[in-house]
């Protein structure tokens, strides 16, 4: 739950104006001379621009140029976001016309110290782990859910937690949903969540509800579809699931104001398993989803600098649904970027909604996972930055996070099949699926920053 940890915020944005500073004189200068030829250009606008043509002012000037006699307004000044650019608009017509039936690494185009700002459905599959719909729901069953949540949100609460010897609150609001009045109680006992039982878990809500088959369908439409078409040789990834993702809970953000974010995290896998696929539906004002690749550190570019390759801002709208995919959680970070200014949404005013339905699964339930010295159950990690075991799973103990708690140490490697099945025994867990899903199924918050 570091994500949300203001102190960590201001280390981590520390960091990242560092880096801006150390590298991007040079793109400063580039991006002036660009200014004072396209003065009407937002400066996002001239930064993809420049991205997309690997840092050469001329090739970026020529396209801008073009791009403003096709269709003179497009360009926009404003802070605030929504407008819908593509970077197939810089691409060369080949590069465009012949992507390739097999899927390939995308060319970088991020950059140290620099932010992409992607809009367009193709950009964001391509250069990201993400894929996103656009005016996902019809327009009324949007707005209801929204409506819902938004009263809902009015009793949300802040997320309380321990770093180091002080007590710390999160930015924003939030709570979680489950389907029944056995799974909350399944919830506040059985569960953990960096050490401590979870308070405020709530009945799923009957728009939370109506939305969720929806959500269940396209996310998995997008999953065979990315399967088929990024992932090497159409298989999916190794520790994918090969089950239908199906969520059965819903963890939900409300975000009021331009201010309220939340850090660079991973969510948490503890209950998920590997490779988790996350349904994120974006609803009232729109906000910048921002990811970043975590880039082991003894690589030949090994850095310790986490924006070493810059940073892609995803445009969430409302009514925008953002898939997480398979590689997402191990491999990347994502945070809200807190916003200079925000266009008020008619119904939302200055409040952001965030819905992400989560597939918990039973074969991750609190009472199987393994358990630290201290006797609650451990969390699970992966090895993100150090190449040596680069990729592997691990539990350990959590018990630091709690409040007149020490960190017991616990340690171990987690051992999984090839479709993120853990080892343990299969007897006792087979036992318990007899039980109804619902009472299995939970919600977690986020938290995995290492
Ligand atoms: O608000 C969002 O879009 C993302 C929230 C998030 O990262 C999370 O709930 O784990
Ligand atoms: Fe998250």
């Amino acid at each position: 739950m570091d994500a949300f940890l203001k102190r960590n915020k201001r280390k981590s944005s520390a960091i990242e104006e560092q880096s801006l500073d150390d590298d991007n004189e040079s793109t400063d200068v580039k991006l002036a001379i660009l200014s004072s030829l396209h003065s009407n250009a937002s400066q996002e606008v001239l930064l993809e621009a420049l991205l997309a043509h690997d840092g050469s002012v001329e090739a970026a000037s020529a396209s801008l140029a073009e791009d403003r006699s096709q269709s003179p307004k497009k360009q926009r000044n404003s802070i605030t976001i929504g407008h819908q650019t593509s970077l197939r608009l810089f691409a060369s017509k080949s590069s465009t016309e012949e992507r390739p039936a097999s899927p390939k690494k995308a060319k970088l185009l991020s950059k140290k110290g620099a932010t992409l700002h992607l809009y367009d459905p193709e950009d964001i599959a391509e250069h990201t782990p993400c894929s996103i719909i656009h005016n996902f729901l019809p327009q009324d069953e949007a707005n209801d859910l929204l409506k819902e949540l938004l009263e809902e949100s009015d009793t949300f609460e802040k997320i309380s937690f321990k770093l180091f010897d002080n007590i710390v609150q999160s930015e924003h609001t939030s709570t979680f949903y489950v389907g029944t009045e056995a799974e909350i109680n399944t919830q506040k006992h059985d569960y953990f969540y960096n050490g401590a039982r979870m308070t405020n878990v709530r009945r799923i809500t009957p728009q939370l509800l109506r939305v969720r088959p929806r959500v269940q369908e396209a996310v998995n439409k997008e999953i065979q579809n990315r399967i088929k078409t990024r992932y090497p040789d159409g298989k999916k990834l190794k520790h994918q699931s090969l089950d239908p993702w199906s969520p059965n809970c819903a963890f939900v953000n409300c975000y009021n104001g331009p201010q309220e974010n939340v850090g660079y995290h991973s969510d948490q896998m503890t209950y998920l398993g590997p490779r988790a696929i996350i349904g994120s539906l974006s609803l009232g004002v729109a906000r910048e989803f921002r990811v970043r690749r975590v880039i082991p550190k003894d690589t030949e570019n090994g850095t310790d600098d986490p924006d070493a390759e810059g940073q892609i801002s995803i445009h969430l709208p409302h009514n925008s649904l953002l898939v997480m995919h398979a590689e997402m959680q191990e491999e990347w970070k994502h945070s809200i970027a807190p916003a200079q200014a925000i266009d008020p949404h008619p119904i939302a005013g200055s409040r952001r909604i965030n819905v992400t339905y989560r597939d918990y699964k039973k074969m991750f339930h609190a009472r199987y996972t393994p358990r630290c010295k201290c006797g609650i159950p451990s969390v699970l990690r992966v090895v993100q930055r150090k190449k040596e075991n680069w990729g592997k799973y691990f539990w350990m103990c959590h018990g630091g996070n709690v409040p007149g708690k020490e960190n017991c140490s616990f340690f171990q490697w987690a051992d999984f099949d090839d479709d993120g099945n853990p080892s343990w025994d299969k007897a006792r867990y087979k036992k318990a699926v007899t039980k109804p899903l619902a009472s299995t199924s939970q919600v977690t918050p986020q938290d995995n920053n290492q």
